[in-house]
């Protein structure tokens, strides 16, 4: 245990050291640029000190005491030539860093988003969106600017520390060695201080953040808010949360104060004491006034660099870990590989045949959600699936489009076990019209298409015509133009199903699996969509969730589940004259109920 506690205190161990060697292997392309930009930056850091020691050097001269002879009048064309050098350099070094970091974030990102898109259906219920989302924005964000400034900046500030204290000793190192046993010392006090003030400023965030989730949840539920009359509680919780951010916020200001107080009376004092001693070695002639302007000068990028390596480094380690993160994913085994669709797919018969399939969730492999099912659906036929909530209805129909792996039996497809057909093939000769049908952001057109890219003008028009949705298309100025809005908001539930439907008639699956909306709609659209759905199951193998009895009277076969168990099967006429049976019961408690 403690030697395991030792190995995960090591700042870099053996694991991070590789997810560090393998995140350079994307710039690896770009090395070129990537050595340019740094000899770049190491020349532009260069001429910064020199800046500083020719400033000395021209004050020196205008005292009487050059070391190199050169006229006061002549250090403008010496300013001259290294401003233009260090803006070409810094240019040139922006430049080709954004080139290295821009180019191999994009194509780690693009791998990213590849792996992702292609990783089986249980990891996205392990994680939670929003954090795949912050790996490929957030995470790799952090690396892009570890490799477009922070190393730059960490290899600046090297520099700027060795020549600095170089040149220090060479001009006075008496005085050198007096400031560096001061002004670095505060700088560090100050660093250490400077993290603590931060963790407030922290916590300040985060109750702020508190608070505005309760403003927030009221603007949502404001409905419930006013229904319940809860104004006044909620008044009450919101200005307590402020109340806390107020002493937060208090604490925090107490502390910058302080911190300030410190900061510049210790640093300015460090400063001014060094400054001192120098006006007394410049008094008794052991140092140039010059050197006394240059050192001053250079004591405050060693300060700066000090206090910046201080800074980068805590950058340095949050983007080792943020490459951790990614690589986490990356190394994750996808279940399809990315390749570019096939124009023609075997097609199926549609025969389907569950046998004594039984299957619990890999996140609860303690409780079996399907038991022993068997049902076999003859190419063409339609069945629907009934049972009360939780029963096991969409995990069946989930078990079919393989989104998971079941434990025990077969479920087979013409005859074949699925898991030994080709995943794309098996999904390819799919469709799924689910219960939320939530349309992507684009237009009415795209959202058709998806079932299938290629599909010519015609094809789409004819599919939303067959999906009774044609009309109501054409009804839009912009018709099949129509932007839908984030998850199709801008258009209505009935539209948004046969959008739906549209989609699932231009994929022309063999199989069909239609999870039917919970939500009712008006008579006439229910009409509009029902017709839409006969037209789209003709000729297909399909499986119907079904939620409201009325829809399957017609169907070839009716599966009732309880608790993850075929109670009973049959045609609805068949069920319904069973007294006592399952299905009577459900029929009985829907009569109740519509
Ligand atoms: N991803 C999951 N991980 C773990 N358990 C799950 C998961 N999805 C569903 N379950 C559980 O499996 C059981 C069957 O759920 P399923 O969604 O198949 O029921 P359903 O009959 O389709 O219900 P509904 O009519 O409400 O959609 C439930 O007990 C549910 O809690």
């Amino acid at each position: 245990m403690l030697g395991k506690m030792k190995v995960e205190k090591k700042f870099l161990s053996k694991d991070k050291w590789h997810s560090v060697t393998r995140v350079f292997r994307y710039i690896r392309p770009y090395l070129g640029y990537f050595i340019f930009g740094m000899i770049m930056l190491a020349l532009s850091s260069v001429i910064l000190m020199v800046f500083l020691f020719v400033a000395g050097e021209m004050a020196n001269a205008a005292n009487g005491e050059s070391r190199f002879g050169l006229p006061v009048r002549d250090y403008g064309w010496v300013f001259l030539i290294l401003l233009v050098a260090q803006a070409a350099f810094s240019y040139l070094r922006t430049v080709s860093m954004a080139i290295v970091s821009e180019n191999g974030m994009a194509d780690l990102r693009k791998d990213l988003f590849n792996k992702i898109a292609t990783l089986p259906y249980p990891y996205f219920e392990s994680k939670r969106i929003g954090e795949l989302t912050s790996r490929i924005t957030n995470d790799i964000e952090k690396l892009q600017n570890t490799f477009s400034v922070t190393l730059a900046e960490f290899l600046r500030q090297i520099i700027t520390l060795v020549i600095g204290i170089a040149v220090l000793a060479w001009l006075a190192p008496r005085l050198s060695l007096i400031m560096l046993a001061s002004i670095p010392v505060v700088v560090l006090v100050a660093m250490v201080f400077g993290r603590y003030i931060r963790k407030i400023s922290k916590e300040r965030q985060d109750q702020m953040a508190d608070s505005n989730t309760i403003a927030e949840e009221v603007l949502q539920n404001f409905q419930i808010v006013k229904s319940f009359t809860n104004e006044y509680v909620e008044s009450l919780r919101y200005s307590r949360s402020i109340k806390e951010v107020v002493e937060i916020s208090i604490r925090y200001a107490k502390w910058r104060g302080f911190f300030f107080m410190f900061v510049i009376t210790l640093l300015f004092g460090g400063i001014f004491f060094v400054l001192w001693q120098g006006a007394l070695m410049v008094e008794s002639g052991d140092m140039k006034l010059g050197d006394l302007f240059s050192f001053i000068m250079y004591t405050g990028m060693i300060g700066g660099a000090i206090a910046g390596l201080g800074s980068l480094t805590t950058q340095l380690i949050g983007a080792i870990g943020a490459t951790d993160r990614v690589f986490e994913i990356l190394d994750q085994e996808h279940e399809i590989e990315l390749s570019k669709p096939l124009k023609t797919y075997p097609r199926f018969n549609g025969t389907v045949s569950f046998a004594d399939v039984s299957f619990a969730y890999p996140s609860r492999p303690e409780i079996t959600v399907l038991k022993d099912i068997d049902i076999h659906i003859e190419s063409g036929q339609t069945i629907a699936l009934v049972g009360a909530s939780g029963a096991g209805k969409s995990t069946l129909t989930s078990l079919l489009l393989r989104l998971y792996d079941y434990d025990r039996g077969i479920i087979s497809i013409d005859g074949e076990d699925v898991r030994q057909i080709d995943l794309t093939t098996l999904r390819r000769n799919m469709a799924l019209v689910p219960q939320d049908i939530s349309l992507f952001a684009g237009s009415i057109r795209e959202n058709i298409l998806y079932g299938r890219p290629d599909a010519s003008e015609e094809e789409v028009v004819d599919a939303a015509r067959n999906a009774n949705a044609l009309d109501f298309i054409n009804e839009f100025p912009d018709g099949l133009d129509t932007i839908v809005g984030e998850r199709g908001a801008k258009v209505s539930g009935g539209q948004r199903q046969r959008i739906a439907i549209a989609r699932a008639l231009l994929r022309d699956p063999a199989i069909l699996i239609l999870d039917e909306a919970t939500s009712s709609l008006d008579a006439e659209s229910e009409q509009l969509v029902q017709l839409a759905l006969d037209t789209l199951m003709k000729g297909r193998t399909s499986i119907i969730i079904a939620h409201r009895l009325s829809t399957v009277r017609n169907v070839d076969q009716i599966y009732v589940l309880a608790q993850g168990e075929i109670v009973e099967s049959g045609t609805h006429d068949e069920l319904m004259s069973n007294q006592h049976g399952a299905y009577n019961q459900l029929a009985r408690l829907q009569l109740e109920t519509d």
